[in-house]
């Protein structure tokens, strides 16, 4: 069976159990310069990047990636892939996020082995419990916590998956996503997340430095 290896201080794993910010963000085509981007949202205090770009062809996703990697690198954080297995692979990713309708967390532990982080969307208590004790997924996420259009059609398990997550007790990492702002971030923090993901809260900021930093400090 497949375990999931301890954190050993400055390891990805152990810079994932300090994690508490995590952005998904797509490659901004249009919109202003990447590496810009990406180095003020991580000098802000975001601890984890992922490039979710859903419709971006192989080539471009890995073009974005290798950006995002060298801002990753200046700042020592996290690079989190979305989806893909071999998009992780071949842009040597800290870290692959999977839906419940992704690839299974055996098959991609199979094509990345044990040292690349692996992350879990959990939409309902059930999946919630079976990621917390799964073999092989270093976190997990909860949501939407409120209806989003960044995901549009999900329906929102809201706060209270939060607090069911809260109320395990579990040693794994865990986020809250979905409708987060500095508007709202109190609510999930007070529902007992200590990590969360954002994508519009930094992506459609003025100054996504700021944003970072406030969200961050907002949880404490
Ligand atoms: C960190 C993080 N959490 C949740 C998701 C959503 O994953 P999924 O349900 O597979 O949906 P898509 O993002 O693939 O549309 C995520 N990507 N990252
Ligand atoms: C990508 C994604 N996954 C979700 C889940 O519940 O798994 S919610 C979501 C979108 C979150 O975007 P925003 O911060 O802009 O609301
Ligand atoms: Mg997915």
């Amino acid at each position: 069976m497949t375990t999931t290896p301890a954190a050993v201080p400055g390891s990805a794993r152990a810079r994932l159990a300090a994690a508490r910010l995590y952005l998904c963000t797509d490659a901004r085509a249009g919109r202003g310069d990447l590496a810009d981007f990406a180095d003020a949202a991580l000098a802000g205090g975001v601890d984890v990047i992922q490039l979710r770009d859903k419709g971006i062809e192989a080539a471009e996703e890995l073009a974005a990636l290798a950006v995002l990697a060298a801002a990753c690198r200046r700042h020592g954080k996290l690079l989190a892939v979305n989806d893909r297995a071999d998009v992780a692979h071949a842009a040597g990713a800290d870290v692959l996020h999977l839906g419940q309708d992704d690839l299974p967390v055996t098959a991609a532990r199979a094509i990345l082995g044990d040292d690349v982080l692996i992350g879990r969307s959990c939409h309902a208590e059930s999946e919630v419990a079976a990621a917390a004790g799964q073999p092989g997924v270093d976190y997990f996420c909860t949501g939407p916590v409120w209806p989003t259009p960044t995901k549009p059609g999900r329906p929102a398990p809201g706060l209270g998956l939060v607090r069911y997550a809260a109320g395990l007790g579990t040693d794994r990492p865990w986020f809250a996503i979905g409708g987060i702002d500095l508007d709202t971030v109190h609510e999930v923090v007070a529902a007992g997340a200590r990590r969360i993901v954002v994508v519009r809260a930094i992506t459609e900021a003025d100054d996504p430095a700021a944003a970072a930093t406030a969200l961050r400090a907002a949880l404490g």
